[in-house]
């Protein structure tokens, strides 16, 4: 089962979600000596900045073993105001000391902005290169999955009752009719996101309440978030605040 824990306050919240980074990219180390973590759009970035770029974090963040890929990108230029690249360089990539170690960042290319398709391959072959060589049974076990649930319970960009939800086979898939704008995006696929060794949602505000009642109390609903729960059972833990899931009937671990 998921794990939720929910928090009082975003610095509260941004020190539990250090402590888990920390602990995945320490098992990450012991594995196979780099850190490989795909990260959303949407309000994570800001979060994840707080986290790693903390107090608590000096030190010990390992960046030079950081390989980061994106779990979704919009089809845009990476300087573009929709791009999720361009908003964890703006949040993070940009606030890390000029001294220190940079992590590895593995983007889209660009050239293909005008075939989604081709968008998506290009990034699959990307991390063909980056994980073992393409199987089409085994998926890419990326170290940790850091994922935002959007108000409708979608997930990178797999939206609700969207065809993306069966694919079997593609890593990385294309969607040309995103409900949420940009329409054209990238996303990885289910079968890649259940082979992730850890993953975190990240979720906070009154906002998100109706959903996350709807996720983790009528999963049979079929929600993105609720199919990756139940894909990833105790590898997936919710960082939630008080507001998010006030009324809702969750797994409680703790309550911090
Ligand atoms: O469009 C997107 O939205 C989701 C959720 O965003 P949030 O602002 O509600 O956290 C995000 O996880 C995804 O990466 C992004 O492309």
């Amino acid at each position: 089962m998921a794990q939720v824990v929910s928090y009082s306050s975003k610095e509260t919240l941004a020190s539990g979600l250090l402590s888990f980074i920390l602990d995945c990219q320490n098992h990450a180390m012991n594995r196979h000596d780099r850190f490989q973590v795909a990260v959303s759009g949407g309000s994570l970035p800001s979060i994840l900045a707080l986290a790693v770029l903390s107090e608590e974090a000096e030190g010990k963040i390992l960046w030079d073993k950081w390989q980061i890929f994106f779990a979704d990108e919009r089809a845009v230029p990476l300087d573009h105001e929709d791009s999720n690249y361009g908003l964890l360089k703006k949040e993070l990539l940009d606030k890390l000391p000029e001294d220190a170690p940079k992590p590895e960042v593995i983007t889209i290319d660009t050239d293909f902005l005008d075939d989604t398709q081709e968008l998506a391959d290009q990034y699959e072959q990307a991390l063909v290169n980056y994980f073992a060589r393409k199987d089409s049974v085994k998926k890419p076990a990326f170290d940790l999955l850091l994922l935002g649930c959007g108000p409708d319970g979608h997930t990178c960009s797999l939206f609700p009752g969207h065809d993306l939800l069966r694919e079997v086979d593609p890593w990385v898939a294309p969607i040309e009719d995103s409900p949420k704008p940009p329409p054209k995006r990238i996303t990885l696929t289910l079968p890649v996101i259940a082979a992730a060794i850890r993953a975190a949602f990240v979720a906070t505000g009154a906002g998100k309440a109706e959903i996350l009642k709807t996720i983790f109390e009528d999963p049979g609903e079929g929600l993105p978030c609720s199919l990756v729960n139940a894909a990833l059972n105790e590898k997936v833990t919710w960082f939630v605040d008080h507001p998010a899931v006030e009324g809702v009937n969750y797994p409680r671990r703790a309550s911090l």
